[in-house]
């Protein structure tokens, strides 16, 4: 082993490989150069990797390239879903939007802080079970779709109507959000409508990587979805984009498209505050019966899960943009 020769290797390494290099080390013509490969996207790492292969093959002394990666544990991601009014269907993209992003091979997680109307048990077909404590932490329960879930609506018995109020559900989030979520790296946090406690809990201990804005074509909806817009300015959370929901109804039996409550009124919207529209979801009855069923449309290939899975295409590179930044 020579350490000079090393060091001459690493001085010549291209400098996007140089400023990752935790060790190089070159022995009998053999390279073994160790990567820091922390927070890039899979794209990235590939890159990275090719580019020291290139750059030490062709190195005087170096006949044998090894290359390994190591990367610190990434700091776990939240996407709060947001909305300014209630029944807009947050929660429906909130839990496709996980799933979708599951079927892209993220490890995600689903934290339901709906206190009006927990309903993700019910929409991953989780319903009735409970999460247990382990080291006095919750342990989330296990979907059939890959996405482990806690729920505001599993913290208390069903059919009994709690009245959470501030500090007690600030303190449930809290619970859900330090739960065991182990190797999740995403996080999705389907927030209750508005701008209470729930959301300055969020923004205030657990903050938020990005938010998803959800809102029906109508002008009620737009103008409660700019409220919460503002929250997320405010506190210097990302909004990663607007998503128009029930959007454009195709009647059952003739096919022809209607629009019950407007079109574009989400695109223009997002136009006005610089932020980029994600995409339009039909109303359409598919989407309510599966929904209700417990399984969620993008797990599936049919025509209702398309649009969310073209929404979690879109979120998906927002994160890997973030990560190779
Ligand atoms: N694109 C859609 N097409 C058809 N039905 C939909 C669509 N989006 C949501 N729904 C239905 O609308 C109802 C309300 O949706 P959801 O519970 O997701 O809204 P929400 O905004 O989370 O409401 P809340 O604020 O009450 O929690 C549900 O019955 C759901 O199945």
């Amino acid at each position: 082993m020579n350490g000079q020769d090393a060091e001459a290797l690493k001085a010549r390494l291209p400098q996007t490989v140089a400023g990752r290099t935790r060790s190089l080390r070159l022995s009998d013509g053999r390279a073994t150069l160790v990567l820091d490969a922390t927070g890039l996207a899979a794209a990235a790492r590939e890159a990275l990797e090719a580019d020291a292969r290139a750059a030490l093959a062709g190195m005087p002394g170096v006949a044998d390239v090894r290359v390994a990666m190591m990367a610190d544990k990434v700091a776990r991601r939240i996407i709060a879903v947001a909305s300014g009014k209630g029944g807009v269907g947050k929660s429906t993209v909130s839990a496709n939007l996980a799933v979708a992003l599951a079927r892209q091979g993220r490890k995600v997680g689903l934290v339901d802080a709906d206190i009006y109307g927990p309903s993700q048990a019910r929409l991953l077909g989780a319903e009735g079970m409970k999460p247990k404590a382990r080291d006095s932490k919750l342990e989330p329960v296990a979907t059939a779709w890959g996405v482990p879930v806690l729920s505001m609506g599993q913290l208390s018995d069903p059919g009994q109507s709690i009245a959470w109020r501030g500090p007690m559900a600030a303190g449930a989030l809290t619970q859900m959000l330090e739960g065991h979520w182990d190797d999740c790296d995403v996080l999705v946090v389907d927030l209750p409508p508005g701008t209470g406690d729930i959301q300055l809990t969020m923004l205030q201990k657990f903050k938020p990587a990005g938010a998803v804005i959800v809102s029906t074509p109508q002008d009620l909806a737009l103008i409660d979805a700019t409220r919460a817009m503002e929250l997320f300015d405010k506190s210097q959370v990302p909004v990663i984009g607007v998503v128009e929901n029930m959007a454009g109804y195709a009647c059952p039996h003739c096919g022809e498209v209607s629009d019950p409550f407007g079109s574009g009124g989400a695109e223009a919207v997002a136009g006005q505050r610089g932020v980029p529209f994600l995409g339009r979801i039909p109303l359409d009855m598919a989407i309510r019966l599966e929904s209700d069923a417990g399984t969620p449309p993008a797990a599936g290939d049919a025509p209702q899960g398309q649009a969310f899975r073209a929404l979690a295409q879109r979120v998906g590179e927002w994160l890997d943009r973030g990560a190779a930044a």
